[in-house]
């Protein structure tokens, strides 16, 4: 069954005269159990997809599609029905996680702040048992310290504990490897396969990570300029990439000799013609600054692109 159904979810944002497109008719759905990432460049469009699930996008934004989660559309929902929502069924671990608490609050006291003043005592307990689960040791020591007395890796298992301490059906997390050193990330691997495995959560997992999607993702879209160019299971769409782009973003990785995209990704006020890709594109022809692909099932997934047979 599906948790979460997005449909021709578009965002833009007013610029002056014109307008920044950040998404363009982006559609999938997220499985219940299943895990979703999202991967792409900077700037493609992933942190505002999960932010606007949950209407947290400034107010000038401009916000199109339907969103539905167990079959109720998101942007249909009074604030207070939201509210329901937010934090509690859906919740969502911010890009930043040195943002995201408090520099002058114990950690303790920013655990405590998540539930409401009558639930605090039973909300605690339930906390600290979390944290030891996820690997975090002595729990009640780590309460008196400050955020900044954690490491980043410590940081980002807090923030996890605080998103789940609801048992939220679907829990987003925005980049949780961004700023980790490499013993961290490896630490982060092993806490979302827990999140995934041992409490069967449904997650959407925005990353520049390749190596973390690859370990915990099922499926997987490729965003690029603010539209979906592929989707599919996630060995696939990283074992044996078709679209171009994802090719790119694979051979830019270090342990595939870092070869670096060339070119820019184009100007959001103004898209070019044809494919957003071609510019950029080793494989571009004609047709492709013409003429702008439709997504397309192909073998199972989906993929954007005039030449979807190329290997
Ligand atoms: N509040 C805003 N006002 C104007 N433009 C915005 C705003 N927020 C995001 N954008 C634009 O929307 C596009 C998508 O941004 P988004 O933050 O979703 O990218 P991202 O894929 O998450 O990138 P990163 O990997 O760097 O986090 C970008 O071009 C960005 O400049
Ligand atoms: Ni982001």
């Amino acid at each position: 069954m599906n948790l979460l159904e997005i449909r021709d979810l578009s965002i833009d944002f007013p610029a002056g005269e014109d307008s920044v497109k950040a998404v363009s008719r982006v559609s999938f759905e997220v499985r219940e159990g299943e895990t979703f990432g999202i991967i792409g460049e900077s700037g493609s469009g992933k942190s505002v997809i999960g932010l606007a699930l949950l209407r947290l996008l400034p107010a000038n934004a401009k916000v199109e599609g339907t969103v539905f989660f167990k079959g109720q559309n998101l942007f249909s929902l009074k604030p207070s029905e939201l509210r329901k929502i937010r934090g509690k069924r859906i919740s969502l671990m911010p890009q930043n996680p040195a943002g995201a608490l408090n520099p002058v609050l114990k950690n303790g006291v920013q655990v405590e702040e998540v539930f409401e003043r009558t639930e605090r005592k039973e909300g605690m307990k339930k906390a600290l048992k979390l944290m030891k689960q996820l690997f975090l040791r002595d729990p009640e020591r780590l309460c008196n310290l400050y955020p900044h007395q954690l490491s980043g890796g410590m940081r980002q298992r807090l923030l996890a504990c605080m998103s789940l301490s609801f048992e939220p059906e679907l829990l987003i997390a925005d980049e949780p490897t961004k700023g980790l050193d490499p013993e961290a990330k490896e630490g982060a691997v092993k806490l979302f396969t827990k999140i995934k495995k041992e409490y069967g959560k449904t997650m959407l997992l925005i990353t520049h990570d390749l190596d973390l999607a690859l370990e915990v993702c099922d499926r997987i879209a490729v965003m690029y300029a603010g539209e979906i160019v592929e989707l599919d299971e996630a060995s696939k769409v990283l074992g044996t990439p078709l679209h171009p782009y994802t090719k790119g973003l694979i051979r830019a990785q270090p342990r595939n000799g870092l070869v670096p995209l060339s070119g820019q990704t184009p100007s959001r006020i103004k898209l070019p013609e044809g494919c957003f890709f071609h510019e950029r594109c080793r494989y571009s022809r004609a047709e492709c600054s013409r003429k702008h692909p439709e997504i397309r099932n192909h073998k199972g997934g989906w993929i954007r692109c005039h030449f979807r047979s190329l290997q």
